[in-house]
């Protein structure tokens, strides 16, 4: 499913568990690509939404799907998502996006689609590794990865981080925005819980420095040193 000579690094969770800064940060230590799946949702829900779609009705997301020409940026310190030649980066963190982006997420067509781009981006990227975040990359996008973490947080935790972000949203209309999301896609997907093999990593009670260290150690355990890495430890 993944290119030999690509290292995947396979990380999932809840949402605010961490899961695309500490990416983030651990692709540059190591000197590895960064694909930030949810992206691609998100970038969908943004297309559907544009073409006036109920992004809770699966045919009328579907509909919206034919002309979806999607974008990523795998460079951990250049990232960008486009749509059509379209920079969404910022768009697609919108609450209209984020409140839409389950009802995307549910459709199997759609995950069968990404999932094929999201395995083509990896196996094309030429890089030694992509660190790879979502919800089902250690279950189904890559569950042969050799490093398969799940980044967790307590709820509370995760809220407040998330609610920390961002200044002028109300804290519990942001906290249960936050929840009502994890419960919608968990029952798509399971990334509550750890699959066998899978590690877990809890943030509640580690600063930012202290989860990218833990991830690396993880990493560090299965992936010997890399050639051109530098995680600066
Ligand atoms: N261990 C940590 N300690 C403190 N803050 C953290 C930690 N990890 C991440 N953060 C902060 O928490 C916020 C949420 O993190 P991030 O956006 O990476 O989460 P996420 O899991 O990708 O969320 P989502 O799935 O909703 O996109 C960010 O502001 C990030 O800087
Ligand atoms: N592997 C994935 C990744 C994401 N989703 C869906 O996309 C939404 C946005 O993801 P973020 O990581 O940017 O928060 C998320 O709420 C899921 O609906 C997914 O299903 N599988």
């Amino acid at each position: 499913m993944t290119d030999r000579d690509t290292t995947v690094v396979a990380i999932d969770g809840p949402a605010g568990s961490g899961k695309s800064s500490v990416s983030k940060q651990v692709a540059r230590r190591l000197g590895y690509g960064y694909l930030d799946t949810g992206a691609a949702y998100r970038a969908l829900a943004w297309h559907a939404l544009g073409h006036g779609a109920d992004t809770s009705d699966a045919s009328s997301v579907l509909d919206a799907t034919g002309d979806f020409d999607f974008a990523i940026s795998l460079d951990p310190d250049h990232y960008w998502v486009r749509v059509g030649g379209t920079d969404v980066t910022d768009a697609i963190r919108e609450p209209r996006v984020t409140d839409a982006v389950s009802g995307v997420a549910r459709v199997p067509a759609v995950r069968h689609t990404v999932n094929t781009l999201f395995r083509a981006l990896i196996t094309g990227s030429g890089l030694p590794g992509v660190v790879v975040e979502g919800r089902d990359i250690t279950t189904v996008v890559a569950p042969d990865a050799p490093v398969r973490i799940l980044l967790t947080a307590a709820p509370a935790v995760r809220a407040a981080r998330r609610s920390a972000e961002l200044t002028g949203h109300d804290s519990v209309t942001v906290a249960e925005a936050l929840h009502r999301r994890d419960a919608s896609d968990s029952t798509v997907v399971d990334f509550l819980s750890a699959a066998p093999g899978v590690v877990v990593v809890d943030s509640s009670d580690l600063d930012f420095e202290q989860t990218v260290g833990a991830v690396l150690d993880v990493i560090h355990t299965v992936v010997p040193t890399q050639t051109g890495a530098h995680d600066g430890r």
